[in-house]
C-alpha cells in the first residue's frame, strides 16, 4: 500500500527519458532500489517513492493529482494538455523546469520524391502522427485543412505503407527519417524533458522535499555543464593566460612550493576548454593543464 505522505515522482519506465531520469534523481541523493519489473520503487534514504509508467501517462498522472511530480517530454505535456482541452477539461500542472536531456523536435516529413513548396503544399493530403492536437494546433493555425492518420509508433513506415502522404514525428539526429526515405521539411514544436508538479497543496514535509529537490537537480545540471581547470603558469605571463580561459573573472592563483616563478591557476568554468585554447595556452609556457568533470556544485 502507497504511503500518501511520501513524496511521489513518475518517471518513464523504458524509453528514450527513462535512462536519464533515473540518473538524475540518483545523482540528486535518492537512493532508489530499481527492479526491471517493479513499477513502484522506494527510496531508502528520503520519503520519495518512485512510479514508473508510459511516458503517455504522466501528464495525466500530474493533472489528476496522482503523483506529486512527473518527469516528461514538453512535447507529450504539450499533446496531453491539448487533448484535454478539445474535451472540455481545464487542466492544471506547475512547470518546475526544464531539464538536460530529451532533446528532440516534432516535425513534418514528406518523402524524398515530394517537392516542398510551404505548408501550403499539406492542403488536403493525409498526415501520420502521434501527435494529432500538436499537428492540427500548427494547421489550423495556417488555414490548412488536412486528413489525420493516428499510429502510436513507427511513423516514418507510414508513407512506403500508402498510409499517409507525409508525417509529423519526433526528430533527432534525423536518421529515422533517412533509413525511411523522408527528409524533414518544417519544425512545428521543439522539446525538452521537464520536471512538473501537481497544483493544490501539499503537506509543508512534501514542499520542503520538493525545495531540496529542485536545488539538488540545479546543482547537478549546472554541475554537468561546468569543468574545474588547474594549470601552472609563468607569473609573467598571468594576465595574457587569464585572458584564454574561460569565464575566469576571478581565478584562484596559488605560489607553488620552491618556484618563484610560476603560480597554479584553479578556476570553475561553465565552458569546456577546448584543445586549440589548451595549445594556445601551453605556447605561453602554461603546463600541467588539466581539466577536471564536477560532480556536484551549490552556490
Ligand atoms: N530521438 C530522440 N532523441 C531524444 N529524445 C527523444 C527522441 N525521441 C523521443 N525523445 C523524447 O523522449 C520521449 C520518450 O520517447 P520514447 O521513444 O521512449 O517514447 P515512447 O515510445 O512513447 O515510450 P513509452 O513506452 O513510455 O510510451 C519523447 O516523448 C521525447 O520527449
Ligand atoms: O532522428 P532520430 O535520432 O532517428 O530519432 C527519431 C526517432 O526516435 C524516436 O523513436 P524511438 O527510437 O525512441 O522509438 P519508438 O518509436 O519506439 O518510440 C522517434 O519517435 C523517432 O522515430
Ligand atoms: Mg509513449
Amino acid at each position: 500500500m502507497l504511503d500518501k505522505s511520501r513524496l511521489r515522482i513518475a518517471i518513464q519506465k523504458s524509453g528514450r527519458l527513462s535512462k536519464e531520469s533515473q540518473q538524475l534523481l540518483e545523482q540528486c541523493g535518492i537512493k532508489i532500489n530499481l527492479q526491471q519489473q517493479r513499477l513502484l520503487a522506494f527510496a531508502e534514504n528520503i520519503a520519495i517513492d518512485i512510479m514508473r509508467v508510459r511516458d503517455d501517462d504522466i501528464p495525466g498522472l500530474v493533472m489528476d493529482g496522482i503523483v506529486d511530480l512527473g518527469i516528461i517530454g514538453e512535447n507529450v505535456l504539450k499533446e496531453a494538455l491539448l487533448a484535454r482541452k478539445s474535451q472540455g477539461d481545464n487542466p492544471y500542472y506547475i512547470m518546475l523546469r526544464r531539464l538536460d536531456f530529451g532533446d528532440c523536435r516534432l516535425s513534418m516529413a514528406l518523402p524524398i520524391d515530394e517537392p516542398w513548396d510551404g505548408p501550403k503544399c499539406l492542403q488536403g493530403k493525409r498526415i501520420a502522427t502521434s501527435y494529432p492536437h500538436l499537428l492540427k494546433q500548427y494547421l489550423d493555425k495556417l488555414n490548412i485543412n488536412f486528413k489525420s492518420c493516428l499510429l502510436n509508433g513507427s511513423v516514418e513506415v507510414a508513407p512506403r505503407a500508402g498510409l499517409a502522404d507525409a508525417i509529423c514525428d519526433l526528430v533527432s539526429t534525423g536518421a529515422t527519417l533517412e533509413a525511411n526515405g523522408l527528409y524533414e521539411v518544417e519544425v512545428i514544436y521543439r522539446s525538452k524533458a521537464c520536471l512538473i508538479q501537481r497544483t493544490g497543496k501539499l503537506s509543508n514535509v512534501k514542499q520542503s522535499l520538493i525545495n531540496t529537490v529542485m536545488l539538488r537537480i540545479q546543482g547537478v545540471i549546472q554541475a554537468r555543464g561546468s569543468k574545474y581547470i588547474m594549470l601552472h603558469a609563468p607569473t609573467e605571463q598571468l594576465e595574457e593566460i587569464i585572458s584564454l580561459l574561460p569565464g575566469a573573472e576571478s581565478p584562484t592563483v596559488l605560489p607553488l612550493a620552491g618556484n618563484q616563478h610560476r603560480v597554479a591557476i584553479y578556476m570553475v568554468s561553465n565552458e569546456t576548454l577546448f584543445w586549440e585554447t589548451m595549445e594556445n595556452l601551453k605556447n605561453l609556457g602554461a603546463s600541467s593543464i588539466l581539466v577536471l568533470p564536477i560532480e556536484k556544485m551549490m552556490e
